[in-house]
């Protein structure tokens, strides 16, 4: 493979599906580190040098790609021709090939914590270990990047799994992301720090599409109010910058908002409907902006359908996705809570509802269930379009980032969001019938309890049903029920831990 730095790569030998493992390797350095942070470089070098290495082990690293700097690794496919493992090398070596996170992998940790007990705080006794880690592993330094990958890695007890994403040919070659969350960012950036890290420019076909796509030109204004004008053709990277832009604003005013959220919940809802407004709109208009039109695929080298053309596409965007399911998210919260009254208003809207109050008395009779069922259905909706936010912001991750932790991740979270769908409207359903039954009404109609309701999201049976295909696809397709139930248990655990 020439066009690889360092020439080699790693190809399917049989056909595989999602879940199939590819490879366990075993590291030759590997240095943790505490929850939450990323060793550096120096530790592991000094790890290294410090250790008493195997020859064999010697030899691997050897044979790991260290950059252009330095010379081929496997001239005559005889092994390395390096025989000096230098600290300059050492620096090469680990820039190119090692990898780390600030937590090991959260669903399969629990699984493994033994004995096995739900976690009360993270790392207590018989919980998940957590730690950040950064390590070598020489299998898995064969297999090259790609921004749309087909499989995908993970460390469990230190050794490195590399799995399929999706359907891999025999003779395909195995691709990972090398960029982790940043594999949802625009192919600037992505082009960027591959260039910056690895020294390589990325020519996998969701690259070749954006960057097709984001020189042409735009002659409608996705954004209004964008400062580049109006009229004028603009490009699409620039708008969408422009979009993302505020995107980075909003976020700063939504910590604001949920900062206030214990004084002023009737404020706060007001304020992050509002965000959610804008949110949707610069979503929708991010929508337009990266809709491929025809001729462009046709111009694509690699044949992408339509739908994953648009998803690919849609994932520059995905700042806008996940910005616009936290809002909802938030503002549905907001409402549950106003409608709970369980955080107190602010002295205005107490004195508004005060005189409200008294009104109200005069008129009880008639419009007892009225305001109650109003705010009841107020959060509903704002659940509903957290929902339906969340889908849209899982299709892109399952679209460009399969089988990944932010992909059990997010399918957790809608499982989670459809239950609690479904136990507000049992709980609405029975408070309703109790309430009919007091005052002598007759049988309550069973409306909202399927939680099928037209929201967004999924029933939980569809969910769960999904969550179950993206663990399989990550950890292995002939898990049995109570493993993938486990693993469930931990990506859940991992969701309270990480934001995502
Ligand atoms: C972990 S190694 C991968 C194996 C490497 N090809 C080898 O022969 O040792 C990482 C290096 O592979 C090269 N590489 C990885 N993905 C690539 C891609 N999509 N295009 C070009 N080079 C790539 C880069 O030089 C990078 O620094």
């Amino acid at each position: 493979m020439p066009e690889r730095g360092g020439g080699r790569g790693v190809v399917a030998a049989e056909n595989l599906k999602p879940g199939d493992l590819v490879l366990v390797s075993r590291p030759v350095a590997y240095i943790t580190s505490d929850f939450g942070t990323l060793p550096d470089a120096e530790e592991l070098v000094e790890s290294i040098l410090s250790s008493d290495l195997s020859p064999a082990e010697r030899a691997a690293l050897l044979d790991l790609h260290a950059g252009d700097d330095f010379g081929p690794e496997d001239p005559d496919g005889q092994g390395s021709g390096a025989t000096d493992l230098t600290e300059e090398r050492l620096y090469g070596i680990i820039g190119c090939n090692s990898f780390g996170e600030e937590f090991t992998d959260f669903a399969s940790s629990l699984a493994r914590a033994a004995p096995p007990q739900a976690p009360q705080d993270g790392a207590g006794a018989g919980g998940p270990v957590q730690v950040g880690h950064l390590g070598l592993w020489p299998s898995f330094s064969m297999l090259n990047h790609s921004c749309c990958p087909n499989a995908v890695n993970y460390v469990v007890g230190g050794s490195m799994a590399v799995v399929a994403a999706g359907p891999v040919d025999q003779g395909s070659e195995l691709l990972i992301n090398y960029l982790g969350a940043a594999s949802l960012r625009p192919v600037e950036e992505r082009q960027a720090g591959l260039a910056e890290a690895y020294a390589f420019s990325c020519g996998c076909p969701r690259c070749s599409l954006e960057l097709l796509h984001g020189c042409s030109t735009s002659s409608r204004s996705a954004s209004a109010g964008s400062s580049s004008g109006s009229g004028g053709p603009v490009s699409v990277s620039e708008e969408l910058q422009v979009l993302l832009g505020r995107c980075a604003d909003r976020a700063a005013e939504l910590q604001d908002v949920a900062a206030a959220a214990a004084t002023a919940a009737g404020d706060q809802l007001v304020a992050l409907l509002e965000l959610a407004a804008q949110s949707a709109a610069d979503l929708a208009a991010a929508e337009r902006l990266l809709t491929p039109p025809p001729q462009l695929l046709q111009q694509q080298a690699h044949p992408v359908s339509p739908r994953q053309a648009v998803q690919w596409l849609r994932a520059a965007a995905y700042e806008l996705y996940s910005q616009r399911t936290a809002i909802a998210e938030a503002a549905a919260r907001c409402a549950e809570a106003v409608e709970a009254e369980a955080v107190p208003v602010t002295a205005a809207v107490a004195e508004a509802e005060a005189e409200a109050e008294a009104e109200a008395e005069a008129e009880a009779a008639s419009t007892a269930a009225g305001p109650s069922s109003e705010a009841a259905a107020r959060t509903e909706r704002l659940w509903a379009e957290a929902a339906g936010a969340l889908e849209s912001q899982l299709g892109l991750v399952a679209a460009v980032a399969p089988h990944s932790d932010l992909h059990v991740f997010l399918a957790t979270k809608a499982l989670a969001l459809a239950q609690a769908a479904e136990g507000r409207a049992r709980a609405r359903a029975g408070a309703h019938s109790a309430e009919a039954a007091e005052q002598g009404g007759g049988a309550v109609g069973g409306s909202g309890g399927s939680g099928d309701d037209g929201s967004g999201g999924v029933g939980s049976a569809a969910a769960l049903a999904r969550c179950c295909a993206v663990v399989r696809g990550r950890y292995g397709r002939r898990l049995s029920d109570g493993t993938v139930q486990r693993l469930l248990e931990g990506a859940a655990w991992g969701l309270s831990q990480v934001a995502v």
